[in-house]
């Protein structure tokens, strides 16, 4: 038998099921027979603390964990070593495409010469593959590298070109451009460019671009879009008489010779070319989604070849037909599965599997419940309405082979006031689900809206949201429960944790009011994520994590923050202006962005292989003017608490140790009388009498770039396809949206309070209140308030 429940937010979906359980409990089943599954691990111990008093030996589990009992954990590989897996592919695969691309690019006239150096660097094995792609995405600067172990090896071809990609423009100049003046660089240029630092390239540049200003075809060639191609294409045309030398002097051929040797190259390089194209159509292309797919495709191979099996294995490789894992769920008889709406098909595939591979040879009831609305991980819905188009499987499923498939209809809602529904009902209407509950229970409701400035320095919106919490405390009475409200009874509710939660939270502890969950957990999720990338940085120069770094609100870098970052030392890691602005022709990145990069690009010219302590991480934190004093009265304690786990640690392994400081959060104790701050997505299963939804983000911005070695690589934003996919993604945000704005509002029993900048969720929110009060929508203006009794209104 199968039993499908999908209705509303509190209409008693949880309740039902466990009441279900409870029945079966009476009834004698043992509860060894009876699994219980579900999406997430809140959900799943949800069920477990409702179930506690009534069987210990029912089997509580997410998918996931229920799979992970049928593997061996050696092969098992965690999120970092997967992690690292991935990267190391990313690299061998950005190599590999560095040397297509490079040859990509030496198809032209005069590629053949270009071609032969670069084949005999690469026999020789002088210089890395690394040097080879920086050569490639640095455009004109040669890496300094290949200049000197050029000159060490005595290939000084490579090494001629790039001083007369420079010496010719000086040349021109002076006219020194003779036989002369090439052997004097053959003779004394070494120690010339190996000194040639990076801070010279601006030099180069400009000379280059003086040049330039002298030659007719360049006469347009600017300093940001100057590349390799166009260097070449000066040097050959300026420079035919050192061409001959080039051919004659180095090896010895005559000019006939190296031409035939050199068109011998020209064939191989044309073979080269057949394979990179046949690459970018079948592989890469400028598609983010094809890379990724074919990262995919190399990253499955490898764990094949290894027996390795990752978190995302672990759904899909159980078989439940195996003898072995059939003896461990032959006993089972009922499964439930509570929060369905958010399985993947993965996960689907699993609970279908068990459930036919069960009922093949014994008889088991499958029990369902969800609400599409409700089905707030959009990655893993991806594909449309997965919990309909399961719901017409099974049905079909039963079917076939004779089954009894019940749909159980849950009408009223049992949690929340008819002021709150009414609610809900006119905010869905403007959204892609609308929505008609009823309601079920006899105390009164309430909701306020209200609408703030949209500058985040303004401390408005906090100090309202702060008197209204003392307010609450101080006065109001709850129906429910027929008590006045205490701060547990308050659930503050937040689209993601940032910056302005860290703020939000040092606000409601500078005012005293105690918080449920330990602020250590928001500062994990607000400053921790930014060290660990920071160490990223520090020890891989995974320039990933720099993005993330800069990206990050809380930390606003100063030049002495930088500097305490990023020790004196010397210049193992450069990014050049030059490079940054490119940036910007390849990615939505804003000016302001760019102008970070740039700064913080000054500071890593003096990059340290590694910091070896943690000091600066928390000073650059603590110290920092802007977000520093709120964590210093916020969290002083907890900045204590986990400096003393660092100390602990001591400075063995960075990685390790932020693995330790993920672990070590659970350790933090809570308050018991303290309100709660939670992300909508970690919300849903659960309510409260009084909730409170601060939104002070401004519109998504959506942006979707690949980064490696601190290049932009996937997509091109012109790229038609990087459009499409733009677009798709923004669209199934917006229904994720909708249904987000649906989980936060339906938490609340009795009272709803939004505080909210001008964004989508005030847009929407006051397009309802507009309708309800019979107001023009240009009325709506900052400071706006609903009326604290909304059912009034209508
Ligand atoms: N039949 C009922 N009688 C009394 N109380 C009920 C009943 N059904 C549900 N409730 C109460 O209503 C509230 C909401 O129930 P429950 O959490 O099961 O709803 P839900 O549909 O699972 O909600 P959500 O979709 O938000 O997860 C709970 O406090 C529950 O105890």
């Amino acid at each position: 038998m199968i039993t499908w429940v999908d209705a509303s937010a509190g209409s008693g979906k949880t309740y039902n099921l466990v009441q279900e359980i409870k029945k079966l409990i009476l009834k004698k089943v043992h509860g060894e027979s009876i699994l219980c599954l579900s999406f997430s691990n809140a959900a799943a111990n949800e069920m477990k603390d409702r179930l506690r008093a009534y069987s210990d030996k029912i089997r509580f589990y997410t998918v996931h964990s229920f799979c992970n009992t049928f593997y061996d954990d050696s092969q098992l590989i965690n999120e970092i070593e997967s992690e690292n897996l991935i990267k190391r592919i990313i690299n061998d695969v950005l190599q590999e495409q560095a040397w297509f691309d490079l040859i990509y690019l030496l198809l032209d006239e005069w590629a053949s010469l270009l071609s032969h150096i670069i084949m005999i660097v690469k026999q020789d094995n002088i210089v890395t593959l690394n040097d080879l792609c920086d050569f490639v995405w640095n455009p004109i600067e040669f890496p300094d590298s290949v200049i000197c172990d050029l000159n060490k090896g005595g290939n000084l071809e490579l090494k001629l070109l790039n001083a007369n990609s420079i010496n010719s423009i000086e040349g021109s100049n002076d006219n020194n451009t003779n036989d002369d003046s090439y052997s004097d660089i053959n003779d004394h240029g070494t120690s010339e460019n190996s000194n040639d630092s990076s801070s010279n390239i601006a030099d180069k540049y400009n000379r280059l671009d003086a040049h330039n200003s002298g030659v007719n075809s360049y006469d347009r060639v600017s300093k940001q879009n100057i590349t390799p191609e166009h260097v070449f294409n000066i040097i050959m045309t300026k420079d035919g008489e050192l061409r001959k030398k080039l051919y004659s002097k180095k090896w010895g051929m005559n000019h006939i010779q190296s031409r035939e040797w050199l068109d011998n190259y020209f064939i191989q390089i044309k073979e080269k070319s057949d394979e990179y194209n046949e690459y970018q159509v079948n592989l890469k292309s400028n598609s983010i989604g094809q890379f990724i797919n074919h990262i995919k495709l190399l990253y499955r191979a490898e764990k094949d070849k290894n027996k390795l099996v990752d978190f995302n294995d672990l759904i899909k490789n159980v078989n439940f037909a195996d003898y072995n894992v059939l003896q461990k769920i032959i006993p089972i008889k009922y499964i439930f599965v509570d929060e369905a709406q958010d399985l993947s098909q993965g996960q689907w595939d699993v609970v279908l599997n068990l459930y036919k591979e069960i009922q093949s040879s014994n008889k088991c009831t499958l029990y369902i419940v969800g609400d599409e609305k409700q089905s707030i991980y959009s990655s893993n819905t991806f594909d449309g309405p997965l919990f309909t188009k399961m719901k017409r499987n099974l049905q079909n499923y039963a079917k076939t082979y004779g089954l009894q498939f019940e749909v159980k209809k849950l009408h009223a809602s049992y949690r929340s006031s008819d002021d709150i529904l009414h609610f809900v009902d006119t905010v869905m209407s403007y959204t892609n689900y609308p929505t008609k509950h009823i309601s079920n229970v006899n105390f009164r409701g309430k909701v306020q809206c209200k609408l703030f400035d949209d500058n985040r320095v303004d401390s408005k919106i906090f100090t309202d949201m702060i008197k209204k919490i003392r307010d609450l405390v101080n006065e109001y009475y709850l129906f429910e429960q027929g008590k006045y409200v205490e701060f547990k009874d308050i659930l503050i509710l937040i689209k993601k944790r940032n910056n302005s939660t860290f703020r939000l939270l040092s606000e409601i502890q500078n005012a005293g009011i105690p918080i449920n969950e330990h602020p250590f957990y928001i500062m994990y999720d607000c400053i921790v994520e930014s060290l660990i990338n920071i160490a990223k940085f520090a020890l891989f120069k995974d320039s990933t994590a720099l993005i993330a770094i800069l990206k990050n609100g809380y930390f606003k870098w100063s030049y002495e923050d930088l500097e305490m970052l990023f020790c004196e030392q010397e210049n193992i890691f450069n990014l050049n202006e030059d490079y940054c602005i490119n940036l910007g022709n390849y990615s939505d990145m804003s000016d302001e962005f760019l102008a970070k990069v740039i700064e913080l690009n000054k500071y890593i010219k003096r990059w340290v292989s590694y910091p070896k302590n943690i000091i600066p991480f928390f000073s650059q934190i603590v110290f920092n003017d802007n977000y520093g004093k709120y964590l210093m009265k916020l969290g002083y304690n907890s900045i204590l608490a986990f400096w003393e786990i660092v100390n602990d640690f001591g400075e063995e392994s960075w990685l390790e140790f932020f693995d330790y400081v993920r672990k070590s959060k659970k350790m933090v104790n809570h308050h018991n009388n303290g309100i709660r701050i939670k992300t909508v997505h970690s919300s849903k299963g659960l309510e409260s009498p009084i909730v409170i939804i601060f939104d002070d983000s401004k519109y998504d911005n959506i942006q979707d770039v690949l980064y490696d070695s601190g290049k932009v690589i996937f997509p091109h934003k012109q790229s038609i396809k990087y459009q499409n996919a733009l677009k798709k993604r923004k669209h199934i945000s917006e229904y994720e949206y909708d249904r987000l704005l649906y989980v936060a509002i339906t938490r609340s029993k009795e009272q709803l309070y939004i505080y909210t900048v001008k964004n989508k969720l005030s847009d929407i929110i006051f397009k309802a209140y507009a309708k309800e009060s019979n107001i023009a929508s240009q009325e709506i203006n900052l400071g706006l308030e609903l009326t604290k009794d909304y059912k009034k209104l209508s």
